[in-house]
């Protein structure tokens, strides 16, 4: 049911915030240092957005919590070279998460 569903999203975002690549997606990207990221994202979303909204209720399934994680990855892999480290770290986190799932399900 929702409420089962929801812990499990709580458990999966805990454990995204803790692995080791997470640090890129853990705050907001900073449009101001980053140049040209407002204008090249549309939909910002971040590890500590995904948790405001999951306190806030905001999600209904693990299918909408899904959709912003993969939000995440999704932007990252369009802003950042694959051969770099942040997008390097993107593209393990989105790996950790899929196994994860696979987990959970
Ligand atoms: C996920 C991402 N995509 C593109 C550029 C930057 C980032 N992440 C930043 C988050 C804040 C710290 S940082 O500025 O070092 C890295």
């Amino acid at each position: 049911d929702d409420n089962s569903q929801l812990a499990v999203c709580r458990v999966l975002l805990a454990e995204l915030e803790a692995h080791k690549d997470a640090w890129p997606f853990l705050t907001p990207v900073n449009h101001k240092v980053i140049l040209g990221y407002r204008k090249v994202i549309k939909r910002p979303m971040d590890f500590s957005t995904i948790r405001r909204k999951l306190n806030n209720n905001l999600y209904f399934s693990l299918e909408t919590f899904m959709g912003d994680v993969n939000l995440v990855f999704d932007n990252c892999e369009k802003f950042n070279e694959d051969d770099s480290e942040i997008g390097r770290a993107g593209h393990n986190m989105r790996k950790f998460f899929d196994e994860l799932l696979q987990l959970k399900k």
